[in-house]
Parts: C-alpha cells; structure tokens; sequence
C-alpha cells in the first residue's frame, strides 16, 4: 500500500500551532514581521506571494507587501535590501525567485542579512547548515524534512538519491539528509546511467523542473518518493517531477501534486520568521 503524504494538511497544522508563538512574541512586545519582496509580474511569483501574505495575516505576522516593476536595477534592489536589512521593524526578508534576467540572484541573497534570511540562502548560513550547525534554512529542504519527520521516516542509514542540484533544493536539502546521517547522492543533468543512480534509492527526491520525466522505472519497489516539481501542462492540470500514474502500491511513500510538498515552503517559510523574530531580540 502506497501512503500519500498530506503536505497540505501538515503545513495548515504547522501554520495553527504558530498562531500561539505569534502571539506570544506579541505580548512580549514584538510584532514579528516578514518582508517580501517581488520584482516582476511573472503571474506563478504573484500566486505563490500572494499565499505568503495570506498565510501570514492568518497566523499574526505582519508583512510589508514590496512589489517592484520588472526593469527594476540590481542596485535598486540591493538598495531597497540594505534598507531593510537596517529597519528594526523587519525581521525576515524574501525576494521571490525567479528574478528578471538583469537581476543577479547570487548578489541579491549576498546582500539579505543572514540574521534577517527568511529563505535561509545566503552562504553564511549554507555555510552553517554544511558544518551542521544550522541556523536559517531553506524553505522546501526543511519541509522535506519535517514531512519526512512527521510521518516517522526513518533519514539514518538510508540511501538518499536527490536528483536536482539547484541552490533553493538539491544542495541545502543534501547537507540536511546528511545531517540526519542518511547517505547522499545528488543526481542532475550530466548524471550518466540516471536509473542505475535513482534506482538505489530508499528515498528518492525529485527536483528536476522537468515535467513527469521520473518514471516507475528509476524507482526502487518500496522506496519513498518526495516529488518537488510543480509543472502545469498546455490543459491546465498541474503535474510533479515524477509520473505518478502507476506508482500506486509500488512505492511506500509519495508527495502528491499539488498539495504535497509545495504547501510545506509555505508553512517553513512563517515557522523560520517566527524563529527570526525572536531570535533578534
Ligand atoms: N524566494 C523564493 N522563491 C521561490 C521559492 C522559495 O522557497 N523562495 N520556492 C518556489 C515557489 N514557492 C515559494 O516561493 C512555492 C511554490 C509552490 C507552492 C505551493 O504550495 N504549490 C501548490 C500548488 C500551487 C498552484 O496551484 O500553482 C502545491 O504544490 O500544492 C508554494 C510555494 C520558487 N520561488
């Protein structure tokens, strides 16, 4: 029997038991708040900000709301960052990905402050979270990880396969596997004999941003499988990374799409501000 992970159940659980920690953080007098910044109109980017507002107004944390046109410099940006990074009222910043393409990702998440780094991707704190030591971290890795831990799946000893090798996913997500003593490979596009790889897996991670391209067979018969792909077809139906189709009674575990691992960035993403909050005073 294959086991659907309810990652949009568990992430509305999380996101309740927050609403206690807010409102502690409250009465102690800090109003924990959350800084999103969206440059462009790419209409997934409006969904998925619009979501983090709304999930923060549900729980008790504030949001400043910084939307910035799609010609926006660098400079502006890492302007506006500086600025916030120095707003005693500002506890967590996120700019959402992807940027335009004259916007360098790598010197906009250099800029955001590690103590203020709600995404948790800036290299002070990879650097941390690499020496296991972690401070912030990245948004989907730890819900990954806190799915993994809710529905009692065992991390120590297993074989980890993660195929994907992107800055928000596959890197921060292999060092937290590694963390819990799993053993870590990391698959991605110049991988040779990929279903050999992906075929060892006790858990398989899938973050390729490729449509289905994971099949039945690169996966193990039992193993669990983490889908972190959100692709939406021509006809409209949203589809993983992993072609669920005939995976029903062959793996023991999956993340469905939607409603899978997608909801859990959310739910990380209110904890790690919470967590921001406090820790600054
Ligand atoms: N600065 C960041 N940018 C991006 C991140 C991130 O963690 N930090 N992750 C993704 C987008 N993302 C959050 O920002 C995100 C993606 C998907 C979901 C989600 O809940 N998806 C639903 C389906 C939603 C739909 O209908 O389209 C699901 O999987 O059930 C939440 C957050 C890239 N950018």
């Amino acid at each position: 029997m294959t086991v659907m992970i309810d990652g949009k159940k568990t992430a509305s659980q999380i996101q309740s038991e927050l609403v206690n920690k807010a409102q502690a953080l409250k009465k102690a007098g800090l109003t924990p708040c959350l800084a999103v910044v969206l440059v462009g109109d790419d209409p997934a980017s409006q969904v998925y900000v619009r979501n983090k507002h709304r999930a923060a107004q549900k729980i008790g944390i504030k949001t400043k709301d910084i939307h910035l046109p799609k010609e926006t410099s660098q400079a502006e940006l890492l302007k506006l960052i500086t600025e916030l990074n120095s707003d005693p009222t500002v506890h967590a910043i996120l700019v959402q990905m992807p940027l335009p393409a004259q916007i360098d990702a790598e010197a906009m998440i250099n800029t955001i402050a590690p103590e203020k780094d709600a995404d948790g991707l800036n290299p002070t704190n990879i650097g941390h979270l690499f020496m296991d030591d972690p401070r912030a971290l990245a948004c989907t890795p730890r819900g990954i990880m806190t799915l993994l831990e809710k529905y009692q799946i065992e991390v120590a000893g297993k074989e980890v396969v993660i195929i994907g090798r992107s800055n928000l996913v596959g890197r921060p997500l292999a060092a937290l596997m590694l963390n819990a003593d799993a053993t870590v490979t990391i698959a991605h596009s110049k991988t040779k004999d990929l279903k050999k790889i992906a075929r060892q897996a006790d858990i398989l991670v899938v973050a390729t941003g490729r449509a289905e391209m994971i099949t039945k067979d690169h996966i193990k018969e039992g193993a669990v499988v983490i889908d972190v792909g959100i692709n939406r077809l021509a006809d409209g139906r949203l589809v993983g990374d992993v072609a669920q189709g005939d995976l029903d009674g062959y793996v023991s575990y999956l993340t469905p799409v939607p409603g899978g691992v997608g909801p859990m960035t959310i739910a990380m993403l209110m904890q790690q501000t919470l967590e921001l909050a406090e820790k600054s005073r």
